[in-house]
């Protein structure tokens, strides 16, 4: 059960990352949580296929593809990976396909829009770095939280 994140905000305030980028419900599972593994790529998607081929063990994947609508980081089968192997969801600072398919899928995916075109696949892109979208800053580890309402990200270190 993912806590609400109105309620989250409301009992750590800007302690949590807040993003204020509309991202939109894609994924099967409207409510999502776990630790974030992070990724940025600039329309380039060949680091999320490797990521998502790990063991999830319910964490959230947050790729930060600069806010790119030029072509989609994830279509039905790296997503139906994910899914497989126990990603709780993924967070996309861009596009994704394959919309109909995702819908279906028991995973929580929030995107910034859709577009049919294929991403590159080079690799070119980095892991594990803090990532920064929405006024929210995502570091590896963070634990992330999605709804309806939004996505939040509660850092590793937080005041007591
Ligand atoms: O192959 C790709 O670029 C991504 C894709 O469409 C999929 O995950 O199905």
């Amino acid at each position: 059960m993912t806590p609400a994140t109105a309620d989250l905000y409301d009992r750590y305030g800007d302690i949590l990352g807040s993003c204020d980028t509309q991202l939109r419900q894609f994924g099967g599972v409207r409510a999502f949580n776990g630790p974030a593994v992070t990724v940025r790529c600039f329309e380039d998607n060949a680091l999320i296929k490797s990521i998502v081929a790990e063991p999830g063990e319910g964490r959230v994947l947050v790729v930060d593809g600069g806010g790119s609508l030029h072509s989609a980081l994830m279509g039905d089968l790296i997503a139906g990976t994910a899914a497989r192997n126990g990603w709780a969801g993924v967070v996309i600072n861009g596009a994704v396909r394959d919309v109909a398919a995702l819908r279906a899928l028991p995973i929580g995916i929030k995107a910034l829009g859709t577009n049919p075109r294929k991403s590159a696949k080079t690799g070119a892109g980095e892991r594990d770095v803090p990532v920064f979208f929405g006024n929210c800053v995502f570091s590896p580890g963070a634990h992330v939280y999605s709804d309806d309402d939004g996505v939040v990200a509660l850092p590793v270190a937080r005041p007591a």
